[in-house]
């Protein structure tokens, strides 16, 4: 999507970023330059998707899987900040990224001999219900050909026809996920979970293998064959924007892993990075790259 994000004084600073997107981008960065990290997903043949496609492969991001629909153009965002917490306001009702699961043969051709396929619950509420079961079933017989397959649930109440529709549509994403990735707060919301361990007893009961309970700056309760545990919370002085803390998160817990480190070791890694993109405004934050950090 198209980014407002505001660089006060009421002005606004346009980049691009979305959740999975923004996922995509800092995997990017994350990753041996050897390993590719590509984009699936709809955008139109105007201008700023024109943009934004040059943007993500400027960015080393891999667009052989972006399709190009015409008279459909990509949805966009604006910021709003209130003592560091965001919140959005969106204009994508018509945003070509909802035809993403159209097409179930070019879909199957995208997903296929990719080794990690990462999605989102704002990827299933931005399509119909028929379109997220398509979409389901397509990541499901990729994770049974091999792939590994997360899933953050990625809660935006707004994009959901009802609460029903939004806790059937995560309870399907989380059944072909091998990873899921939610925030205990969202799940308090959605579900009315009393504690993480009542989030990863959901998710473990749909079949995920690895589970990270988020919780805001708070500490993690990560669970996976071993057990589940606690993991202190990074710690950071300040907030300036939340937005893209968890889609970080994401990207460097999968990077972690990919990399072969531990999932106690990727995710502390991934606290670790989301921590520092809290301290900047906007979603991508190249400047904690810049110095060598990560
Ligand atoms: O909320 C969305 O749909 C977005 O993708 C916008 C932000 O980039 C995202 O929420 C950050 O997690």
């Amino acid at each position: 999507m198209v980014e407002m994000a505001d660089a006060g004084g009421g002005l606004y600073r346009r980049g691009f970023a979305g959740d999975t997107f923004n996922t995509a981008w800092y995997a990017r960065r994350l990753l041996p330059e050897e390993w590719s990290v590509g984009y699936g997903s709809c955008i139109g043949t105007d201008a700023v998707s024109a943009e934004m496609c040059a943007f993500m492969e400027g960015e080393g991001i891999d667009t052989s899987a972006l399709r190009r629909l015409e008279h459909r153009t990509v949805g966009l965002y604006m910021i709003s900040l209130e003592n560091g917490e965001r919140s959005f306001s969106y204009w994508r009702s018509q945003s070509a990224a909802r035809a993403v699961a159209d097409d179930p043969a070019w879909l199957a051709d995208v997903l296929a001999g990719r080794d990690i396929l990462y999605f989102s619950g704002i990827t299933l509420a931005i399509l119909t219900a028929e379109a997220r079961r398509v979409l389901c079933d397509a990541l499901g017989r990729a994770r049974a050909g091999g792939a590994l397959v997360a899933f953050d649930t990625n809660l935006r109440e707004r994009l959901w026809e009802t609460p029903e529709a939004m806790r059937e549509g995560l309870t399907m994403g989380a059944s072909v996920a091998d990873v899921v990735l939610p925030s205990f707060d969202e799940e308090q919301r959605a579900f009315g979970d009393s504690a993480p361990e009542e989030t990863i007893a959901r998710y473990r009961a749909c079949g995920a293998k690895i589970v990270p309970v988020k919780n805001g700056g708070g500490d993690l309760t990560l669970w996976d064959d071993k057990g589940t545990r606690t993991l202190p919370a990074a710690r950071f002085e300040s907030v300036v924007d939340t937005t893209a803390a968890g889609d970080s998160f994401g990207a460097a817990f999968l990077a972690g892993m990919a990399a072969g480190r531990s999932v106690d070791d990727a995710a502390r890694g991934a606290m670790a990075l989301a921590a520092r993109v809290i301290q900047f405004r906007g979603a991508l934050v190249p400047q904690i790259f810049e110095g060598g950090e990560t």
